[in-house]
């Protein structure tokens, strides 16, 4: 996927191996364009280093990172490329918000005003005057997030951009980030919060033990594990209703109060068929598939500490 004009980010059998810990492992996925990708894995998983790698301030073991068909350090004019936000921003404790950013424009060769651009872009334009230690962990996650916006990059990379920010912050990212794929960026940001990224993500990348776990669309990810959709049903009429189920090709169990639980349906559909086969139902819960419990199973017995 390295053709010109593509904008994704592209990570080929990427290792780094630290004296006697393999960071990252033989990793290989496509970030596309247009998407939200979340990069998730337990705490030490190899996320950070991974990251790292594709910016080009790890040197990789073994392996390929590119970023539109180049390598980071190829890149011409990264900033106009790539923007990055690796952890919460940090900034001269005495200097504003604004002049912090005018600072990173003159040595970028951007005009100042992109400056003042970027703090209405992160909402931070009425307080861009106020010095960075006065600043909330949100108000920085935010600064962070205009700094990497600076060169109006194609494609944004944020290391646990959600951390410190109070639910109305992390719905704030979550638009600000969807917002940016609808342009056609691409947009990858890691984190160990799952919950969170199956609010956010399209996609989702996740790797234990620095390797690939499974990687696609949250949707499908989700549907082929144990976290996926399932239908809770109670009826005095258990026995007929699950032979009816069963019929139309859904898996059914019984839970220990003897209502049943479906595999692969909606509530829609298990009402519909009950209704067809004249089923008396007291109870029809829909349950919705569940990112923590995907990501469990999926890394369980691969996230041990190394
Ligand atoms: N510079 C380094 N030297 C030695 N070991 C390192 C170095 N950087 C990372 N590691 C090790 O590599 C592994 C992966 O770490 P990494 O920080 O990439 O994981 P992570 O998924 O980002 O975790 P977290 O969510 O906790 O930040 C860990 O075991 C860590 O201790």
């Amino acid at each position: 996927m390295s053709q010109p004009g593509y904008e994704g980010i592209t990570v080929e059998h990427l290792t780094k191996q630290y004296h006697r810990v393999r960071a990252v492992d033989d990793l290989s996925f496509t970030v596309h364009p247009g998407r939200v990708t979340g990069f998730l894995g337990p705490n030490g998983a190899g996320k950070t280093t991974a990251l790292r790698m594709i910016l080009g301030l790890v040197t990789p073991t073994a392996g390929t990172a590119t970023v539109g068909g180049a390598r980071y350090v190829d890149l011409p004019d990264p900033l106009r490329h790539v923007g990055a936000v690796l952890e919460a921003s940090s900034a001269h404790r005495g200097r504003s918000a604004r002049n912090h950013l005018r600072v990173i424009c003159r040595a970028a060769g951007l005009p100042d005003s992109r400056a003042d651009e970027v703090l209405t872009m992160v909402g931070l334009n009425t307080v861009g005057t106020r010095k960075f230690k006065g600043y909330s962990l949100g108000m920085k996650q935010r600064l962070g997030i205009a700094a990497a916006m600076l060169g109006d990059p194609r494609v944004l990379i944020l290391d646990e951009p959600t951390n410190g920010l109070d639910p109305e912050g992390i719905r704030w990212m979550r638009d600000l980030l969807r917002a940016l794929a609808a342009e056609g960026r691409t947009v990858l940001v890691s984190s160990h919060l799952l919950a969170e990224m199956q609010q956010l993500a399209d996609d989702v990348v996740i790797i234990a033990a620095g390797r690939l776990i499974r990687q696609g669309p949250v949707a499908e990810v989700l549907g082929n594990t144990a976290g996926a959709a399932r239908v809770r049903v109670r009826t005095p009429q258990a026995e007929q209703l699950a032979a009816v189920l069963r019929d139309a090709q859904l898996q059914v169990s019984a839970d220990p109060d003897g209502a049943l639980r479906v595999f692969g349906a909606d509530p829609a559909r298990v009402g519909q068929l009950a209704f067809a086969a004249g089923v008396e139902l007291h109870e029809l819960i829909g349950e919705n598939a569940d990112l923590e419990r995907a990501f469990l199973e999926l890394t369980a017995g691969k996230a041990g500490a190394r």
